[in-house]
């Protein structure tokens, strides 16, 4: 078994997990409270921003061709296709671009950014992209779960839609792809290490929808 299949299968409760957080629930059927999404929205356009660094340190560490072109695209994607996703939502949901420059970073959003920051500047490259992977490939299985149920008319349709896309299935095996590459040719404490931070952001992963849905600021 490949290691990504068998972290994904290592996962199944939490993947489980995912799946049925409320606010994607609610998203599907278009009930999701507009506070949520607009707090995710801001969120995550903060989140993107780091994420697109992230990649692109991915990028300039990559060992092979495949490898720099597919993490600096990616890059590239974080900070125009979904920016510009988020933009449109700004608009449909009254965020004004002052109140998403004013928005501080949530405890989740910050954790995230910061873990993944922390194995690009500090990690393995191996462990850095098995960090990387689920930010791809957890929104890739939710959107396929999710898009065959969806409400419609959605006012979350666009979301639902992105993350549903082949396009993003295609740059979800190609990573995937990469992962594996990587975790063949590593020894066992190394996909060990690649195995914890695969963890660790599919965990943040569920917090950062855990978080949005409850509207979660800093406790003091
Ligand atoms: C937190 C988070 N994780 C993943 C994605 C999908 N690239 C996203 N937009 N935001």
């Amino acid at each position: 078994m490949s290691f990504c299949d068998a972290i994904w299968e290592e996962l199944l409760p939490l993947r489980r997990a995912i799946l049925d957080q409320p606010f994607l629930a609610e998203l599907a059927d278009g009930t999701l409270p507009a506070e949520s999404f607009r707090h995710y929205m801001v969120q995550d356009s903060l989140y993107l921003a780091e994420y697109g660094r992230v990649l692109a340190i991915a990028a300039a560490r990559a060992p092979s061709a495949a490898g720099r072109l597919e993490f600096s695209d990616g890059a590239k994607v974080a900070v125009q296709v979904e920016q510009a996703l988020h933009q449109a939502f700004f608009v449909q949901f009254g965020v004004t671009p002052e109140m998403a420059h004013k928005a501080e970073a949530s405890p989740a959003c910050l954790g995230y950014t910061s873990y993944l920051a922390s194995l690009a500047a500090t990690r393995s490259y191996e462990e850095l992209i098995a960090g990387i992977l689920p930010c791809f490939w957890v929104y890739w299985e939710v959107g396929c779960a999710i898009k065959p149920r969806a409400a419609s008319p959605n006012p979350y349709a666009a979301w639902i839609d992105t993350y549903a896309a082949p396009s993003f299935g295609e740059a979800t095996d190609r990573v995937r792809a990469l992962v594996d590459e990587a975790a063949a040719n590593a020894g066992p404490a190394t996909r060990e290490a690649m195995a914890r931070a695969f963890r660790y952001a599919t965990r943040y992963e569920w917090m950062f929808w855990d978080s949005a849905y409850h509207t979660e600021g800093w406790p003091i």
